[in-house]
């Protein structure tokens, strides 16, 4: 948890919440004193003037106790609220930078657990250990050495009371900590089926698994119900147990000192001080005992935090980088092998081919064939296993990120739009396009007419995209790349969705465009009728390179080709 601490917190403000903590022990320890001294000196004696000027004391000694406990309470906020912001900010930026691999390794509920219920873990702690951890032993200390100074024979009480509170807090420790540091992996679980009921509600509902989902989230929530009541039925019976025991402790000490004024070995005042001190010092065993109890699963969360920060991309970026020698767009796959990190097998093997600027790439395959590994590889999600991808006649390893990002321009699989308007939605590749962009590639992605009859740029967009058809989510995720200025445009079965008619358009409006005589475009498809018209034709099965070449040089002499033909013949293609 310090680690996490490490350059994230301010220095000074730390030691800033420390000198006012300790202000506020010694001022704390020294009130007791003020009303021995009133007792054994002021009423005993009837000194009206020493009881005012001690009183006067005890008012001042009050208002440093509170300004002091003020600003270390604000300070401590300030620490911890700081540390939680800087925390989620990192897992956030960090997860922005995560290869795809990395990001499979983590899951998406246990970041938003990281980054939510872990991080407000670690930040409660913090506060927590600004305040008590710190405190807790300074007072017991201080209360100790006032309290004997009173009395140096009431301490004898503390003999007894001390290792029963020592062996009551170590049971309820022993018990406590396990169950807490258990609570994150159950919430962790928790949140992975509710995002998945949420997320999944449509498919739940059409194969009425709503009783089978309810169940199974149902086990998820008594499974953390259970833990959380173990949890706090311990802590529960925290608060009268020292109640007890601290009753128990008045008594001893009232009994042994009614003993010790009788012989008049001890002064009244004395004694309600050491009563006062005594309590402080079982507080402080007290809170000691909730910072031991609620830091093992601050760690668990830390730890799990770190899981995050931690990670090694695998993704590295070049020392030096070697930017696009060519001004023209190329794009080259030499001998590419690919294995996922978690995989057995490779799901890409001897894949080779050339494209120059103004051509059309189009790879077609069963499914699970590796057309979107491939077409991932180009935006450098993933580093190539063997072989090297060269994008501009630059291996895409010898760019940055940053660099290839703003090579390659990708309409994915699955439409992703976010919540905003659209106009939001489009200048997400390139803030600066203007209306006439934004409506061109509105056009060329055959968007335009749905987009004039809503509120055109302004259209809102829900979350999701949900208030637009899968279609029309398509064509807006592929006008979405086309405002972008890039050297190669991949589409990856982005046109699934259309009708025949639009997806021919689309191509058509693609490749009548004057900006794509200097790009690349390289497009996914299902249908033999998508890709049909491409120069370059990649014929991908089980990971394999079986063809490549054009329509009419594939449809003439290769196998798999010609049997994707055959099953789409109704389609209308021959
Ligand atoms: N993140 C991943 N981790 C491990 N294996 C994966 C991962 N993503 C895909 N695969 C595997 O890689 C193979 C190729 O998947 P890919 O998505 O590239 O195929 P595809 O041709 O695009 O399929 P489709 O046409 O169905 O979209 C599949 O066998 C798949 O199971």
């Amino acid at each position: 948890m310090f680690q996490l601490m490490k350059g994230r917190v301010s220095f000074w403000k730390v030691a800033g919440t420390v000198i006012f903590m300790i202000l506020q022990v010694l001022t704390t320890l020294y009130l007791p004193n003020l009303t021995a001294d009133i007792v054994n000196n002021g009423i005993t004696k009837g000194d009206t003037h020493y009881i005012i000027i001690a009183s006067g004391k005890m008012l001042l000694t009050s208002i440093l106790v509170v300004l002091a406990s003020f600003s270390n309470v604000f300070l401590a906020a300030q620490v911890s609220q700081k540390l939680g912001q800087k925390l989620r900010t990192d897992i956030y930026q960090k997860v922005l930078y995560m290869s795809n691999d990395e990001f499979d390794q983590v899951g998406t509920s246990s970041l938003i657990t990281r980054t939510t219920n872990d991080v407000l873990q670690v930040q409660n702690v913090v506060m927590m250990l600004l305040r008590m951890m710190i405190m807790a032993p300074i007072m017991m200390i201080g209360a100790s050495l006032m309290a004997y100074q009173k009395n140096a024979q009431l301490t004898q009480v503390f003999l007894i009371v001390i290792p029963i509170l020592a062996i009551v807090l170590g049971i309820i420790m022993y018990w406590a900590v396990p169950l807490f540091k258990a609570m994150q992996q159950k919430t962790d679980r928790l949140n992975l089926i509710f995002r998945e009921g949420l997320t999944g509600v449509r498919v739940i509902r059409a194969f009425r698994q709503d009783q089978y989902e309810q169940k199974r989230f149902g086990q998820a929530n008594q499974d953390y119900t259970h833990n959380a009541e173990k949890v706090y039925s311990i802590v529960a019976a925290m608060p009268p147990i020292m109640t007890l025991i601290m009753g128990g402790t008045n008594i001893g000490i009232t009994w042994l000192g009614a003993h010790y004024i009788a012989q008049q070995s001890l002064q009244v005042g004395n004694l309600i001080a050491f009563m006062t001190y005594a309590m402080q010092i079982l507080m402080s065993c007290t809170m000691l005992a909730v910072v031991f109890v609620v830091v093992p699963r601050a760690q668990a969360s830390a730890a799990r935090i770190r899981g995050v920060l931690d990670l090694q991309s695998q993704l590295q970026e070049p020392k030096t980088s070697s930017p696009n020698p060519s001004s023209r767009a190329s794009l080259e796959f030499r001998k590419v092998g690919f294995r996922y990190q978690q995989a057995e097998k490779s799901v890409l093997t001897g894949v080779n081919f050339q494209a120059q600027a103004g051509q059309t790439v189009g790879i077609i395959g069963g499914t699970g064939s590796g057309k979107t590994t491939l077409v991932s590889l180009i935006s450098r999600m993933y580093d190539v296993t063997t072989g090297a991808v060269l994008v501009n006649g630059s291996d895409v390893r010898q760019q940055t990120l940053t660099e290839i990002n703003t090579q390659v321009a990708v309409a994915f699989q699955k439409a992703i739009l976010f919540k905003g308007s659209l106009r939001e939605n489009l200048q997400y590749g390139n803030s600066e396009a203007t209306d006439e962009q934004l409506w061109h590639a509105l056009a060329i992605a055959q968007a335009q007419d749905f987009v004039q009859a809503a509120q055109g740029l302004e259209t809102w967009v829900e979350q999701d995209g949900s208030n637009f058809s899968g279609g029309q989510r398509q064509r807006l995720t592929i006008a979405r790349a086309l405002v972008k200025e890039a050297a190669i445009y991949v589409f990856d079965d982005s046109f699934s969705a259309l009708d025949f008619q639009t997806d021919a358009r689309l191509r058509q409006a693609l490749r009548q465009d004057p900006r794509m005589k200097t790009k690349i475009i390289v497009i996914v498809g299902q249908r033999i009728s998508t890709i049909a018209d491409a120069d370059t034709i990649l014929v991908l099965d089980q990971g394999q390179m079986v063809g490549c070449g054009t329509h009419a040089e594939l449809k003439a002499k290769n196998a798999t080709y010609q049997e994707i033909m055959q099953s789409q013949i109704k389609g209308g293609v021959n």
